[in-house]
């Protein structure tokens, strides 16, 4: 099998089934346990660090750090390591998952170029696909082989592995298909939910009255003698509802694209087969027509909207689309609330510089980005944290 084949490759039904394993494995009932318990051991380390970086005044940028712990969290999930451990090889799975962004990006973008040159023989981006599939492909083959010595399951390529192995499985699925979901797996958790963090963050230390109102929720669900747990989140509204509104006017995905399998009509429209249709759902998110005042930082729309189920899920399919919407939505939906609740609940943030934050945005590819980095440094909220293990 050549490494060039699971870079950009085209699997698909191999993506209805995989999608299956991974919810029943990874966020599904059953796993809900071992992963909150992964999550919940990487926000005490990243506690842990920060509060390092608090003691030595350092100042450091939410978003970098956002992606150490989003990294740390995924690599644990995935492949059983940690960002600091053995000889930096999450941090080398993470190289190589920015690099496959931006390539599968360009290859989206230069399709419609592409495919003429491509008939006079012209490859716009072989060589480069070759470059970063090999050099992720011998990383990702070297773990699957230590993976593949170990006697119990740990993680999602043991998941995956044991899948593979199935005679009876649904599909059969190949080494490639494993280093693909796992590449996907990374690109889709760790950019997005970082993303979303520093974003949030944005939002949050440039309006005090937001900050002393989810304090004042933090404080009374969760106390200021342990960190903030999963388990709270249902009783923490109105931090759910700041990270939703956070999502609607920064989704860190915010075009959703379709191909049409077979022609059909779209409000009217006739919509050839294989059409690849761009859903715009950042605009659909500042749509003044959805929206009251689209532009602003409203979280309390999303209390006054949690009055009928029905209600939330019709807001959720026709205009509130940060995960994207049916069978292909994200799965992975949950994760912001407790990583920025753990920010809100430890530190004050102070600003760097001209003490003003920037909401700037900008486009990296498909993701939407803050255009500066967010430099702060921090300080401590409660002594009663400091106790807590670096672990
Ligand atoms: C705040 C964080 C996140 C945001 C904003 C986000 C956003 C999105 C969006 C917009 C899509 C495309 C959906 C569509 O086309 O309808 C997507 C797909 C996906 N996301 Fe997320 N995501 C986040 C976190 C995660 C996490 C933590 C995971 C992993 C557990 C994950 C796994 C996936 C997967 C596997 C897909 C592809 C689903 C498919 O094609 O069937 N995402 N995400």
């Amino acid at each position: 099998m050549g490494p060039e084949s699971f870079v950009g490759a085209d699997f698909g039904d191999y993506y209805k089934f995989t999608k299956k394993v991974l919810v029943r494995n990874l966020m599904g009932t059953q796993a809900v346990e071992w992963s909150q318990g992964i999550r919940a051991k990487e926000l005490e380390r990243f506690h842990a660090r920060l509060l390092d970086k608090a003691r030595k005044k350092e100042s450091v940028e939410i978003g970098n750090e956002a992606m150490v712990l989003t990294t740390n969290i995924f690599s644990k999930l995935l492949i059983g390591r940690s960002y600091s451990e053995e000889n930096g090889e999450a941090e080398k799975v993470r190289e190589s998952v920015i690099k496959t962004i931006g390539l599968l990006t360009k290859i989206f973008f230069s399709d419609k170029i592409g495919r003429p040159l491509k008939k006079l023989g012209i490859s716009l981006f072989e060589k480069e696909i070759r470059g970063v599939s090999s050099g992720f492909d011998e990383l990702l083959e070297r773990l699957l082989l230590e993976h593949e010595e170990k006697h119990s399951v740990t993680d999602m390529m043991d998941v995956l592995l044991a899948v593979s192995r199935d005679e009876n499985a649904e599909y059969k699925i190949t080494r490639n298909h494993m280093k693909s979901l796992i590449t996907e797996l990374f690109l889709a958790g760790t950019d997005t939910a970082a993303r979303l963090m520093k974003w949030a963050m944005a939002e949050i230390i440039s309006k005090p009255n937001i900050l002393e109102r989810l304090r004042q929720e933090m404080d009374s669900v969760v106390g200021k003698t342990r960190l903030i747990q999963e388990t709270d989140l249902p009783r923490l509204p109105y931090l759910q509802a700041v990270v939703k509104e956070t999502l609607r006017l920064h989704p860190p995905g915010p075009l959703l694209i379709r191909m049409f399998q077979e022609e059909c009509k779209v409000g009217g429209f006739s919509i050839p087969e294989k059409t690849t249709l761009v859903v715009n759902a950042y605009a659909i998110m500042r749509d003044p027509s959805f929206w009251q005042d689209p532009d602003e930082f409203k979280p309390e729309r999303f209390l006054a909207s949690s009055s009928s189920e029905q209600e939330e899920e019709r807001e959720k399919v026709l205009k509130f689309l940060p995960f994207g919407s049916g069978r292909r939505g994200c799965p992975g939906e949950n994760i912001g609330y407790i990583l920025v609740g753990m920010l809100v609940q430890c530190f004050d943030w102070i600003i760097s510089g001209d003490k003003t934050v920037s909401m700037e945005e900008t486009l990296e590819g498909f993701s939407l980005t803050m255009a500066h980095p967010l430099i702060c440094t921090l300080l401590p909220r409660s002594v009663e944290f400091m106790k807590i293990p670096s672990g």
